[in-house]
């Protein structure tokens, strides 16, 4: 699937771990508030595995082709490929951009940067788009490094690097505008959204602090 930047705009990522009902509820909620992308992180305590996760993860896939919305699976290149997901994400650790890309073919390709020379080798490698941060402190993500503030996307756009970015890590209604500001083509959030009371409403006051600084 062919991405276009305006599709990072709201970026909502979920596993079951983060969700207070199901997440079929949740992301169906997300997606009636207008998300832009949903990326699937089965990640952390009780997160599923095996078959249990590929038929949460095929259920999910449902709601976002019936919505048109990019289904990404965080981390699991096999499970992507399986399935047929729209695209990846990957992090430092895992595997380079440049051999994902051979296995997805025409898949979706984010990779986290947290560094210039990470960004450049991203771009190198043929990523789609890069997802920055943690742009503020998170609660979510247990092993992230510090906070990076917006710097980095401000770095990358100063030196003319187009590539689509989301800031990640934190982000919230009330400080989403700065990510935007900063150059940033979206945000992408975990409990912003997965443990808002009402989730349907936290996609759409986020969509908007995402729009009103555009
Ligand atoms: N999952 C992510 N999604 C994004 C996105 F760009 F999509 F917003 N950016 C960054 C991450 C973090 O990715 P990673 O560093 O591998 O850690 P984890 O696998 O624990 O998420
Ligand atoms: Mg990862």
């Amino acid at each position: 699937m062919l991405m276009k930047r305006e599709q990072l705009a709201v970026y909502f990522i979920a596993g079951t771990p983060n969700c207070k009902r199901s997440i079929e509820e949740t992301l169906q909620a997300a997606i009636d508030g207008g998300i832009t992308m949903f990326q699937f992180r089965e990640k952390g305590k009780d997160a599923l595995a095996g078959s249990a996760k590929k038929e949460q993860a095929v259920r999910l896939q449902a709601l976002c082709r019936e919505a048109n919305i990019p289904f990404i699976v965080n981390d699991d290149i096999e499970l992507a490929v399986e399935i047929g997901a729209d695209g990846v994400h990957i992090g430092q650790e895992d595997e380079a951009a440049s051999s994902v890309r051979g296995k997805i073919n025409g898949g979706i390709v984010g990779v986290s940067v947290h560094t210039m020379d990470e960004a450049k080798k991203a771009i190198a490698d043929g990523a789609d788009y890069v997802g920055t941060g943690p742009i503020y402190q998170t609660g979510t993500k247990t092993d992230t490094g510090p906070v990076a503030g917006t710097a980095l996307i401000k770095t990358m756009r100063a030196q003319n690097l187009t590539i689509p970015i989301v800031g990640i890590g934190g982000i919230t209604i009330d400080n989403a505008a700065p990510v935007i500001a900063a150059g940033a083509d979206g945000v992408s959030v975990i409990s912003t959204i997965s443990l808002a009371d009402d989730v349907k409403q936290a996609a759409v006051e986020l969509k908007a602090a995402v729009e009103g600084s555009n």
